[in-house]
């Protein structure tokens, strides 16, 4: 483009600095886009695209706008579908400008500093981190711009690193490229709509960058990686936000050991906050234990289950909390009742940092601070430690309620501009000034009775409007008993004439200089208000914390005691005992009573892996589920759904399920259940619980058993850790035999005429049979289908029987014998029935065809979930020849 005009000369310049942005450039009263931003934003907010001059003729530049008031709805848009919007603002009266009016980056919208609007989700943090890697150590410093909260982490892998992102659920990763790759490749995709912003690391000292540009920031703890993740994070901060950050004051470092880690997988597969098939809220752990009254009880209740805690000592603090509130029915309703009067502190504090506040959110303070003392009272006779603590800091922010309460109007508009939000009586000039005005509008009523009066026009009347200002309105009928001269026209209307009078525009100076000077003042007001309260951020997000705590605790207390949940013996030793143990969702959508209970023993001298065999249906998964979310809750603080549970600290709960569960998950999910394998293998500690469910299920039945077996020995051998593995695979009962700590169980049914029950009580012992035909044929497949089934298991069957004649070729790893401790017979009145009793003495075998053997043999071994749609086409090609040869 040779030539451009001046503003486009400016719209270049502006949009060198915002390239990864889409940058919304003020004209007048829209926000416009240019080249490709405007291309592309058309299309992904469907607004049309125009073509503007932009110099010579010729070069016509797409273009598109937005008008500025509904601008946060399209911006809220683009940022959902993970872009950036760059605002540039006129930033000089174009009434002073020489030129074309100066313009500037006022800020950078991005999925990770967001500050209001629909995007944000209440009862959820927002989360930004930073990630560097230095020397093979991965730090991560984490933000949430919202509330001011700042975390830095550092792991020893990428893999951890990654494991720590999914837990804080980041909505954007700041960091350097070659980062960036590694995450993805470590991710895969786990990560869902995260937006990787490319930044190289600050040139330079990280901790002289940040004490010089955050001279209040506490860094304490932090060593060089953590302050090379925290540098990285707040440079961005500062390049997008171009204001102060004020409400970062703190950045918390730990170690990642201090809590139990969980992977990605595990917690979608656990449904901890949302549920694997909708993603939803609804139908998790989460949703179950909240009861929040408060958005931020309902976060920090998140970040709780996020990171169950490793310490004994600090969840029995949190199980003492939770059990003074849960014994105390009226002590936790009136605390309940008062915390519903509490308002987002946190979010509150940012809005007042970020100079966003309006005067309603002062007053959403001063109404939340009306309510501490109470609460802070409650929580001090509530008798435990944590509350205690809680409660004894002296600090309730009754200043900061003074100063509001003196100063802002109880109910002032959402707009800062317009006037109206300070009370009378708090400032002498303000005071003076709506005298004036009042005074002014009085005498203009007065004016309005005597004109009356001097005309005798009885409907004469006096308004005002923006345009004109005030004005003496005269209908067309009266319009000949309007004193001449003395009314000078100004504006005709089809029934009436509007006239103004000497004396009435000279009041009408006088109220209007008065009211806009009553606007500035209040705004100055305001503003000074507003920042004498940021200063005091520290103090209100400290109490911000103590409310969340406390709405936290009333939440697990509550939710204790509606289910009927018991205080769970916590110790630091390995063995579980779990007696009539529940799972805390299925229970609650069962009607009630019809949940069974089931107990779990995992000790160190026993059993420490149970082996799950059973029919479909039977209520493996849920058994198993169950186990890992009761030893989450206890680690949580949480009471859990059992009549009596001694629980261990683990330091993981890895689960997996089999391959053909997760088809949605991509390509090669076998190859992505093994590599889960192999990170359980790798990280796995004799203070891990392990849950495999369906083992090896995603490759050929030989391969997928051998698979199932050799993982088991392993983690029996090698790894010493609770296991609990379900699999369809009944041969691999026989490893009760030969590993001394694993034990088979299995779920029982019960039959009666034919009918299957599945009782879903766990027994000891190997199941015979997965009762798979009886489930299908409880899905109503044709009964022709279902016979040729049980037709063709049979004779798969005796083949087995056959083979298992033959020499034995599986071996047990463990060398030594072990005692004899099968699991005895199940229940007397639980059968383990063998449907197929019926079935040996049912019609002979048909006469065996060895081609037909053939053609079984291959499709047994046929791996056909890993198989392209080309080979499976071949595949079948090739059976159909082998059956015309
Ligand atoms: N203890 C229980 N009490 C009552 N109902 C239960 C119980 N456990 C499971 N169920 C019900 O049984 C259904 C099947 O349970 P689950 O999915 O755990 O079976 P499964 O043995 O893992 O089956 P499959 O091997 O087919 O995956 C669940 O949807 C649940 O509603």
């Amino acid at each position: 483009m040779a030539k451009v005009t001046p503003m486009m000369e400016q719209y270049l310049s502006v949009k060198a600095q915002a390239q990864d942005a889409f940058l919304f450039f003020r004209l007048g009263d829209f926000y416009e886009m240019f080249f490709e931003d405007a291309v592309l934003a058309a299309r992904e907010l469907e607004i049309t695209l125009t073509s503007r001059g932009a110099g010579a003729e010729e070069d016509r530049i797409p273009m598109c706008g937005v008008p500025y008031h509904s601008a946060e709805n399209y911006i809220a848009r683009l940022i959902e579908k993970g872009y950036k919007v760059a605002i540039c603002e006129q930033v000089e009266d174009p009434a002073e400008a020489k030129g074309v009016v100066r313009r500037e980056i006022v800020r950078v919208v991005t999925p990770g500093t967001v500050m209001d609007g629909k995007t944000l989700s209440e009862r959820a943090n927002n989360y930004l981190a930073a990630v560097v890697e230095r020397s093979g150590r991965w730090a991560i410093a984490a933000c949430d711009l919202t509330t001011g909260e700042l975390y830095a982490v550092a792991t020893e892998s990428a893999a951890d690193a990654a494991d720590e992102l999914a837990v804080y659920a980041v909505t954007e990763v700041v960091c350097p490229p070659y980062v960036s790759d590694r995450l993805k490749e470590t991710l895969e995709g786990r990560l869902k709509h995260v937006v990787y912003t490319e930044r190289q690391l600050i040139a330079g000292d990280d901790g002289a960058w940040l004490t010089e540009r955050f001279p209040a920031l506490r860094l304490d703890g932090l060593d060089g990686t953590h302050r090379s993740a925290a540098a990285l994070l707040l440079q961005y901060l500062t390049e997008t936000q171009k204001r102060s950050l004020g409400h970062l004051h703190e950045v918390r470092v730990y170690e990642p050991s201090v809590y139990m880690t969980l992977d990605p997988f595990t917690r979608k597969n656990l449904e901890l906050t949302e549920t694997v098939r909708d993603r939803a809220r609804k139908g998790s752990l989460l949703e179950m234990l909240d009861k929040t009254a408060t958005s931020m009880g309902a976060r920090l209740l998140r970040r709780w289950l996020d990171k169950p805690l490793m310490s004994a000592g600090a969840i029995r603090l949190r199980l003492d909390a939770v059990e003074a509130l849960q014994k105390n029915l009226l002590l936790r309703e009136d605390m309940r009742e008062l915390l519903k009067r509490v308002y987002d502190l946190e979010r509150l504090s940012g809005r007042i940092a970020y100079g966003s506040a309006n005067a309603r959110d002062l007053n959403a303070l001063a109404a939340t601070l009306a309510v501490v003392p109470e609460l802070m009272e409650l929580s001090r006779g509530a008798g435990s430690e944590l509350l205690g603590t809680i409660s004894g800091d002296p600090d309730d922010g009754a200043d900061i309620r003074d100063w509001i309460e003196a100063a802002v109007h109880p109910e002032p508009p959402a707009s800062t501009r317009e006037g109206g939000l300070i009370r009378d009586g708090y400032d002498a000039h303000l005071d003076k000034l709506r005298e004036a005005s009042k005074s002014g509008k009085r005498w203009i009523a007065e004016l309005e009775q005597a004109e009356r009066e001097a005309t005798g026009i009885r409907s004469l009347k006096i308004g005002y409007n923006k345009v004109f200002g005030y004005y003496i309105e005269v209908t067309r009928a009266n319009l000949g008993m309007v004193p001449e001269g003395r009314y000078e026209r100004k504006q005709t209307l089809a029934a009436a004439e509007r006239y103004v009078t000497p004396e009435l525009k000279e009041k009408e100076a006088l109220i209007l200089e008065a009211e806009e000077k009553m606007v500035d003042l209040e705004y100055g007001i305001f503003q000074q208000l507003r920042e004498k309260i940021a200063a005091e951020i520290p103090r209100l997000q400290r109490l911000a914390e103590r409310l969340a705590s406390l709405d936290a605790i009333q939440s697990l207390a509550s939710v204790a005691a509606a289910n009927r949940y018991v205080r769970p013996d916590v110790h630091e030793g390995f063995d579980l005992d779990i007696e009539s143990g529940r799972h805390p969702v299925v229970e609650s959508v069962l009607t009630s009573g019809t949940f069974i209970a089931n107990d779990t023993r995992l000790t160190m001298d026993e059993t420490r892996a149970l082996l799950i065999t059973g029919p479909n249906m039977a209520g493996k998964s849920t058994y198993m589920r169950q186990v890992a979310l009761i030893m989450i809750m206890a680690q949580i603080g949480s009471f859990v759904p059992a009549k009596r549970a001694r629980v261990p600290i683990v330091d993981r709960v890895f689960t997996r399920i089999g391959a053909a569960d997760d088809l949605a998950g991509g390509q090669s999910t076998f190859m992505v259940e093994m590599q889960d394998i192999q990170t359980m293998i790798a990280k796995a500690t004799e203070k891990s619980l392990v849950v495999i469910d369906e083992l090896g299920r995603g490759t050929s039945t030989g391969e997928g058993m051998a698979i199932a077996q050799a993982v088991i020995e392993h983690l029996h051998e090698n790894v010493g850790c609770k296991t609990l593995v379900s699999t369809h695979y009944h041969e691999l009962a026989h490893l009760e035999g030969s590993l001394r700590y694993l034990s088979n169980a299995c779920m029982a049914v019960k039959e009666s005429g034919g009918q299957v029950t599945f009782l879903r009580k766990l027994v000891s012992g190997a199941a015979d049979t997965s009762y798979g035909i009886y489930c299908a044929q409880l899905a109503g497949l044709p009964d022709s289908v279902i016979d040729r089934a049980y037709a063709l298991l049979h004779e798969f069957e005796a083949n087995a029987e056959a083979r298992a004649a033959a020499p034995a070729v599986v071996g047990a790893a463990a060398g030594g014998g072990k005692p004899q401790r099968r699991g005895g017979a199940p229940d007397a009145a639980i059968h383990q029935l063998d449907m197929f009793a019926d079935w040996n003495a049912a019609p002979p075998a048909p006469k065996r065809d060895p081609r037909a053997d053939e053609l079984v043999e291959l499709v047994k071994r046929a791996d056909v979930l890993n198989m392209t749609p080309i080979e499976a086409m071949n595949f079948l090609f090739e059976l159909k020849k082998k059956t015309l040869s």
